[in-house]
C-alpha cells in the first residue's frame, strides 16, 4: 500500500543541535515503512525538511504548511534561500509520550542521518522534554532512552522555547584509553550513554576536524565507533559556580559523520574527562559549542546533569513514504510515493 498520509513534525534545536521531532504514536508516523530511510531523507542538508518548503514564515504556525519532500522520484527540492533555520537536521527524534504517569514519560528513539540509532542524545533528550512540555504543560519528565531513564526539568520561556536540564547518568571513563595518542590527537575515551573521544587542544578553531576526526572515530579502541570532541579552555569569570571553568567545544558526530553545532553527550564527556584529569576543580563546567552554550554539573561519583536552551524552529508535514529507494518495482497501484 502506498503511503499518502502526511506526518506532522516539529523542528527543534538545542544549542544548535537540530532535530526533526515526530510523535511516534501518530498514525502517519506509525506507518513510516522504514525509519532509517525516512531519517536519511528528512535530515539531508540540501534536500531535507526546511521552513521554506513548508511555506511557514511563522516559526510556530500550528498547522504547518505545504508538504515537504513530496514526490517519490528522488528529485532534489529547491534549496533554502535563508540561512536559518537550516534545511535538514542532525537526526529524527521519534517520541512516544505517556502523559498518564507522574511525571509524564517519553520514550525517545534517535535515528541519525546515516540510518543508525543512537542509544542516547543529550540535546535530543532536552528537546524531547520541551516537546512534552508543550503538550502537557508539565515541567518534569522521565525520558526513556536506550541508555537508561533520565529525569528532565523544563524552565519554560516563550512558547516553543525553554531552558532544559537533563540527568545524564555517571560518565564511564575507559581507563585503558586515557590520554592515548590516536591519529593526530591525544584522546581519552569516555562513555556518556554513547562513546566519546575527548582531546584537549590549544585552540579548537585550529583543528581541521573533518580530517582529524574520522581516523579516531573509526579507531580499533572504539569497537562501536565514537564521537570525537576537541576542547580548549577559555575560562570565563561568568561561570562563578565553576570557578570559571569554560571550554570551547567542537564535536564530530558518529551517525552524522560530520561536525554538529553542539553535542550534549559530548559536553558531558569533556567535563568528565576534565574532572578525571584534574584539569578542573569545580563541579560546574561551561561549554561553548558553535551553536550555543551548555552547562554541565558533574559531582564526583554522582550523575552528571546537562542544561541549556531549546528552541522550536518551525512546524510542518512530511510524506513518510517518500525518498525511499523502492525495494521492488512499483506495483499496479500507481507511482511510488
Ligand atoms: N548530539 C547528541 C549525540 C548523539 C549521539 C550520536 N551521534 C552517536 O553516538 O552516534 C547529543 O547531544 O548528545
Amino acid at each position: 500500500m502506498s503511503q499518502t498520509h502526511a506526518a506532522p513534525f516539529e523542528k527543534y534545536h538545542g544549542a544548535g543541535n537540530d532535530f526533526v521531532v515526530v510523535d511516534a504514536s501518530h498514525p502517519a508516523v506509525r506507518g513510516i515503512p522504514d525509519r532509517r530511510a525516512f531519517a536519511t531523507a528528512v535530515c539531508d542538508r540540501s534536500t531535507g525538511v526546511s521552513r521554506l518548503q513548508n511555506g511557514d514564515e511563522h516559526p510556530s504556525r500550528p498547522d504547518g504548511g505545504a508538504t515537504a519532500l513530496d514526490g517519490g522520484s528522488g528529485s532534489a527540492l529547491p534549496e533554502a534561500v535563508v540561512p536559518e533555520p537550516r534545511t535538514g537536521a542532525d537526526g529524527v527524534l521519534f517520541l512516544d509520550l505517556s502523559p498518564e504517569f507522574t511525571p509524564p514519560r517519553v520514550v525517545m528513539t534517535l535515528v541519525q542521518p546515516d540510518g543508525s540509532v543512537a542509544a542516547m542524545c543529550g540535546n535530543g533528550a532536552r528537546c524531547a522534554a520541551q516537546w512534552a512540555h508543550e503538550r502537557t504543560g508539565e515541567i518534569e519528565f522521565m525520558i526513556d532512552t536506550m541508555a537508561g531513564t533520565r529525569h528532565a526539568t523544563v524552565d519554560p520561556g516563550e512558547p516553543g522555547d525553554g531552558y532544559v536540564e537533563i540527568e545524564m547518568g555517571i560518565p564511564r571513563i575507559d581507563e585503558a584509553v586515557v590520554e592515548r595518542e590516536i591519529g593526530e590527537l591525544t584522546v581519552t575515551a569516555v562513555d556518556t550513554g554513547v562513546p566519546h573521544a575527548v582531546a584537549f587542544v590549544d585552540d579548537v578553531h585550529e583543528i581541521d576536524l573533518e580530517t582529524v576526526a574520522p581516523p579516531i572515530r573509526h579507531a580499533d579502541v572504539f569497537p562501536d565507533g565514537a564521537n570525537v570532541n576537541v576542547a580548549s579552555r577559555v575560562d570565563d569569570p561568568e561561570n562563578s559556580e565553576g570557578e570559571g571553568a569554560t571550554f570551547e567545544q567542537r564535536t564530530y558526530e558518529r551517525g552524522v559523520e560530520g561536525e554538529t553545532r553542539a553535542c550534549g553527550t559530548g559536553a558531558v564527556a569533556i567535563a568528565a574527562v576534565a574532572a578525571h584529569l584534574g584539569v578542573v576543580d569545580g563541579t560546574v563546567v561551561d561549554l561553548r559549542p558553535p551553536g550555543g552554550e551548555l552547562r554541565v554539573r558533574i559531582p564526583d561519583g554522582e550523575p552528571a546533569h546537562l542544561s541549556g536552551p531549546v528552541t522550536r524552529e518551525y512546524t510542518g508535514t512530511v510524506l513518510p513514504g517518500v525518498a525511499e529507494e523502492p525495494k521492488d518495482p512499483p506495483a499496479a497501484e500507481g507511482p511510488v510515493e
